[in-house]
């Protein structure tokens, strides 16, 4: 089976999607952390991506040698989450071979597994349009901002709602695979619900 969340930035897809996957033991996999471990390879080979649009074809062989390693990403989410990395991940994103190299690692990942939850962007979309269950998430901008600055323990409210709005609308009106839900996803307003409500709201649209 398979389960896809897709929303706006600091919905709960991924908060949500772990726990749900440990409750219901499916396996999990957080594409937007694929998007954000490309970015950081391509900041650690030194490739400046203010402007990046004359650097396409070495972002392209550098990606191309690039091999995802799980393990890896999952023990340094704290460095993929930084403020560079999620502001250039949204530029990196719009590249269609970057996408490919996305998708083609969930495909292999999704082979291997019988029963998976997939959050991110386009997953109920683009890369599983034929998933059994499919979410697509919202939050009041507010309170979306109220808890990353929680989570960053920054005071900047009004910096962090600003950079959210930016990756929404970089992500909602990009040309290759937009942010937009699923005719048939089922729409989860997470702003007044707590992290274990969402949890369970899920797992009774599954029964
Ligand atoms: N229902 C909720 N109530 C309170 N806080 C929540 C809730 N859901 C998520 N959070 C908190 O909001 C923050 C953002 O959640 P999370 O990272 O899961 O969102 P996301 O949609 O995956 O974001 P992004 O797409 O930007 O990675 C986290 O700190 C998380 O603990
Ligand atoms: N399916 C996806 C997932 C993510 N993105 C882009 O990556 C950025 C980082 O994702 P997070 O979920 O970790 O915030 C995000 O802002 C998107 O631009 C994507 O395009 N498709």
């Amino acid at each position: 089976m398979i389960i896809t969340i897709d929303g706006k930035s600091c919905t709960g897809k991924s908060t949500i999607a772990l726990l749900l996957s440990k409750k219901i033991n499916f396996s999990y996999i957080n594409s937007g952390l694929l998007y954000r471990a490309i970015t950081h390879e391509i900041l650690k080979n030194k490739i400046d991506l203010i402007n990046f649009k004359n650097k396409e074809e070495q972002i392209k062989l550098l990606i191309n040698h690039y091999n995802f390693d799980l393990q890896k990403i999952n023990e340094n989410i704290s460095i993929f989450k930084t403020i560079e990395i999620s502001k250039f991940g949204t530029e990196i994103a719009k590249l269609q071979f970057v996408r490919d190299k996305v998708n083609d690692y969930i495909s292999e990942i999704n082979s291997k597994y019988k029963n998976i939850i997939i959050e991110g962007r386009d997953i109920g979309t683009k890369v599983f349009p034929n998933a059994d269950f499919k979410f697509f998430f919202i939050a009041d901008i507010d309170i979306r901002a109220n808890r990353l600055a929680l989570e960053r323990n920054s005071k900047e409210i009004n910096k962090i709602k600003i950079e959210i709005q930016k990756r929404d609308l970089e992500d909602e009106n990009r040309k290759n695979s937009p942010l937009k839900k699923a005719i048939s996803a089922i729409l989860i307003d997470t702003s007044k619900l707590t992290i274990e409500e969402t949890v369970n709201i899920l797992e009774q649209h599954l029964k």
